[in-house]
């Protein structure tokens, strides 16, 4: 089913916004089985409101009996006239579970295919709204859907239904004409002006639906960042800007109560005018002998049973004005672009095992009036590992975000085994590529689940192996639970050393055939970092590998080490001719030297042969020229 509105539907009527909602959603959206089922609903509902059209008949018929002295007669008119009452309301109690069942289901497939849409929007657009605004777009739009739905099955068709029978048996009676103009043009100008009400009601209802789901947004980021807010003892600011939130919606709520008292005043009015009316005319024909009693009862019986449908034609034209606007900001998310949309590549990715990476002349810019990187050149040969270093802020964690294709380069190629990434499925990218990203963020699950998240077939045999890679064995035995742990919202009950290990140990169950490590060990002590450092390293062996560091020690074994500076590369090549080069790489090593002498002086540092600058060299990682 098609979700995206063809037009912007804000430039519809109403009427035919919701005809168009009720096709593409509603029926087209529908599995065959629930399309039957509905139909039947619709029957039973028809069936219902012309047995009530037709019930005052009975009535008529009863008091004209009565009146005229055949009891017998009369009294079987006052019992079919109970039973159709009956009759009515019991379909209507039938149709309600059936309905319930059909709408069910359709808010089910709604809120799936909604999140799943909402899941598949680029990373750009997600750091752009706050998640409990997106999801309150979400369920916002699936209860619109609800009440359109049910406004549709219990108002409307009833109505349709009601007034068909009701102008079918005063025409057939016979009933003076002056009479049917007067119940007719009520029925018309009522409906006429209830449509104008909609429109009016409209705009302040879309204005005030969209500031409670902002405001439900800065709520949603307030819990988000409870601790923050704890420490730094801003409660008071926070409740502030949650209550100056919720309180922009108010003048558009009062806006649109004022709207509908005043379409609700103004219908009541035109119903106690043809009320009257119709029983004045009705009461002269009765005083002329033009009509029996009967008559006059059915005149009454009409206008009442006509008014009922035609008020309830109120409360759905709210709950259609209501409904209409509440999907209206999940039928926009619908229509943005998700990620495939945007990625069609559909080209494979050969071979097994690690990739080559060759990237040139790439440039990015979250913002295109604030360029990132410009013009990275690099190359990391199958299963080698090439090291990004440089100052906070240089670049780094973008490169890494391009080449999971988080965000689309705006010019150059990235390419993974000659085949440039923009001509794969992010799917299949991205099931190549495995990431340990600065911050770790788990779900709220079990320990276990959080690591079977990269690889949900893999045994116990390789969970535990993964978690004695990345040192998260020891943790795993220190906890009472064990793999049960559960980890609390976004891992909160787990210290940053050890959301890492769960990070390390999750991509090294992808096996994954690039491996992107960004300043994966930073919240570490040192002993810790060099404990996982040689588990990092048995992963990273056979992998293509990018780290990310800033503490140059981690990186020192590291096939190629490039120095990036604004966006560009400013330096290539091993440790020690970096070092012997005494260019910024040289003075980054001294830097931490000074800093923490005995972690950076331990060990052997390596006597890599130097790197050709300039040139490139198949298979080998060279200096493209930055
Ligand atoms: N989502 C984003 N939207 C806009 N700008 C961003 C975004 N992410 C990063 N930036 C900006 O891009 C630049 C490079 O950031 P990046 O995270 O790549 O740096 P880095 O070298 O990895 O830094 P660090 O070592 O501190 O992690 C910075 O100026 C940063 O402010």
């Amino acid at each position: 089913m098609d979700l995206r509105p063809p037009t912007d539907p804000a430039r519809l009527s109403p009427l035919r916004d919701v005809v168009r909602q009720f096709r593409t959603v509603l029926w087209q959206g529908l599995p065959a089985a629930h399309r039957r089922r509905l139909l039947l609903v619709a029957a039973l509902v028809a069936l219902g409101a012309g047995v009530q059209g037709l019930a005052p008949l009975a009535l008529t018929t009863a008091v004209d009996r009565l009146a005229t002295g055949h009891l017998k007669a009369g009294l079987f008119a006052v019992i079919a006239y109970a039973a159709m009452a009956g009759l009515s309301r019991a379909l209507r109690q039938g149709v309600s579970l059936m309905h319930g069942e059909v709408a069910r289901k359709l808010e089910r497939d709604l809120y799936r295919r909604a999140y799943a849409h909402t899941l598949a929007l680029p990373h750009a657009v997600h750091l752009g709204r706050k998640a409990g605004e997106l999801a309150r777009t979400v369920t916002d739009g699936v209860r619109g859907w609800r009440r359109m739905m049910d406004a549709a099955v219990f108002t409307a068709l009833p109505f349709v239904v009601e007034i068909g029978t009701v102008a079918a048996v005063l025409l057939a009676v016979a009933v003076p004409t002056p009479l049917v103009v007067v119940l007719l043009t009520f029925v018309l100008v009522y409906g006429l002006v209830f449509h104008r009400g909609l429109q009016r009601q409209r705009e302040s209802f879309r204005t005030a639906a969209r500031t409670d789901a902002e405001a439900q947004g800065v709520a949603a980021d307030a819990l988000a960042n409870q601790e923050t807010v704890k420490l730094f003892a801003r409660e008071a600011l926070v409740e502030g800007r949650i209550g100056k939130a919720f309180a922009r919606g108010g003048a558009a709520w009062d806006a649109y109560n004022r709207a509908a008292t005043r379409n609700g005043l103004t219908l009541s009015a035109l119903f106690t005018l043809a009320l009257g009316a119709t029983l004045l005319l009705a009461a002269r024909e009765v005083a002329a002998g033009r009509m029996t009693p009967g008559g006059f009862v059915l005149v009454n019986a009409y206008v009442l049973q006509v008014v009922g449908p035609v008020e309830r034609l109120g409360n759905m034209a709210r709950e259609i004005v209501q409904g209409l606007d509440l999907t209206a900001r999940l039928r926009a998310l619908m229509a943005e672009a998700d990620e495939a949309a945007l990625s069609p590549g559909a080209r494979a990715l050969s071979g097994e095992g690690p990739v080559t990476v060759q990237v040139e002349g790439l440039r990015f810019g979250y913002d295109p009036r604030h360029p990132v990187l410009h013009g990275i050149n690099l190359a990391i040969p199958a299963g080698r590992k090439l090291a990004v270093v440089g100052r906070s802020g240089s670049g780094k964690s973008t490169l890494a975000r391009l080449l999971c294709g988080l965000y689309r380069p705006e010019g150059g190629t990235i390419r993974l085994n000659g085949v440039p990434v923009a001509d794969l499925p992010l799917l299949t990218l991205r099931g190549a590529v495995a990431v340990v990203p600065q911050d770790t963020v788990l779900f709220h699950d079990t320990l276990r689940a959080n690591l079977l998240f990269a690889r949900p077939e893999a045994d116990d045999a390789a969970l535990l192996e993964a978690a004695r890679t990345a040192g998260l064995d020891t943790v795993v035995e220190a906890l009472p639970d064990g793999w049960d742990t559960v980890v609390g919202e976004r891992g909160l009950r787990l210290s940053g050393g050890e959301k890492q290990r769960v990070a390390i140990a999750r991509a090294v169950l992808k096996r994954p055939r690039l491996l992107l490590l960004d300043e994966a060990t930073a919240s570490l002590d040192t002993r810790t970092e060099r404990a996982i450092q040689s588990g990092l390293e048995a992963a990273a062996r056979g992998v293509t590998t990018l780290v990310i560091a800033h503490r140059l020690s981690t990186i020192r074994d590291a096939d190629e080490i490039a120095v990036m500076e604004d966006g560009r590369i400013m330096e290539r090549g091993r440790h020690a001719v970096l070092l012997a080069q005494g260019g910024r790489y040289a003075a980054l090593w001294h830097a931490q030297e000074v800093e923490t002498p005995s972690d950076l002086k331990e060990g052997k540092q390596t006597d890599n042969p130097p790197v050709t600058r300039g040139r490139e060299r198949p298979g080998e990682m060279v200096e493209i020229g930055t």
